[in-house]
């Protein structure tokens, strides 16, 4: 099917050199709003147990996932070919299915609005997605710093405090689904809407980027995996508040027929 590939900058977070850092995060926001980061800080290992968790949710039968359906806070899972919510974007649902896990990881007695699988058959779902969560929200932190420097801002101009913070286990099938509602990716055309997304995959190939929304036809281009290293985009949010200069890029997965599993995570103020 011979796309081309993205050549999306690699960030190393862990560089001394920070102008070099920050001029390179620059030129990728306004090239193509993506780019990948290495040395982000995330053990693999707490990686591997967030898919492993992630798999053992996503493999049961549909009336356990949808025993945990989204709450009207939209926390909780999401089935594929689902008509709300993801379908704001382009008018039709995903053929992905996902678990929205959202702010309150830590402090949930004040904040009850996430589910959680039951603690006797996943009794470590709930400490591996927070670990995670609290992780994922460090290193979203520091590049968002990283992002402030590019824009001669103070490094703590972005504070998300985590109030919409979205953690999103995704899972494509490696089957066909048929869709009620004329959907035909996993994940159909869209930007983000917040500041921040940074997203871990396990390598399956699916996720493409279109660089000119307005161009036709569309031209789309494969971001590859990278072995360890993650992928970040930024929002609407980030787009607007730099007029335009700071892209919000369309992207999409399609699905490869073969089974994908990703997860997100949008910092979105
Ligand atoms: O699964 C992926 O690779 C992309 C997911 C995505 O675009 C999102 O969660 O907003
Ligand atoms: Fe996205």
């Amino acid at each position: 099917m011979g796309h081309a590939s993205a050549a999306l900058p690699v960030i190393d977070l862990a560089s001394p050199d920070i102008g070099a850092a920050t001029k390179s995060i620059r030129q990728a926001l306004v090239d193509y709003g993506f780019f990948y980061v290495i040395n982000h800080g995330i053990d693999d290992a707490l990686m591997k147990s967030v898919y492993a968790e992630s798999a053992s949710f996503f493999q049961q039968p549909m009336e356990e996932k949808m025993a945990l359906h989204k709450n009207s806070s939209h926390r909780g899972y999401i089935p594929p070919d689902f008509e709300g919510f993801e379908a704001d974007a382009g008018g039709k649902g995903d053929l992905l299915e996902c678990f929205h896990i959202g702010s309150g990881v830590d402090g949930d007695s004040k904040n009850p609005v996430n589910q959680w699988p039951p603690a006797e058959r996943f009794p470590y779902w709930k400490e591996t997605m927070k670990s995670y969560y609290q992780c994922a929200m460090g290193t979203s932190k520091r590049i968002l710093s990283l992002i402030a420097l590019s824009l001669d801002l103070d490094a703590e101009f972005f504070k998300p405090d985590g109030s919409e913070t979205i953690l999103r286990p995704i899972h494509y099938s490696g089957r066909a689904i048929e869709s009620k509602h004329g959907s035909d990716h996993g994940a159909n055309a869209h930007t983000d809407y917040g500041m921040l997304t940074l997203l871990s995959t396990d390598g399956t190939p699916g996720l493409q980027i279109c660089r000119d929304k307005d161009g036709r036809p569309q031209l789309w281009e494969d971001v590859h995996h990278i072995d360890g290293a993650l992928v970040v985009n930024i929002g609407d949010l980030l787009e607007r508040w730099t007029n335009n200069v700071y892209r919000s890029t369309l992207h999409r997965v399609l699905m490869v027929g073969k089974e994908r599993y990703s997860v997100s995570i949008l910092t979105n103020c």
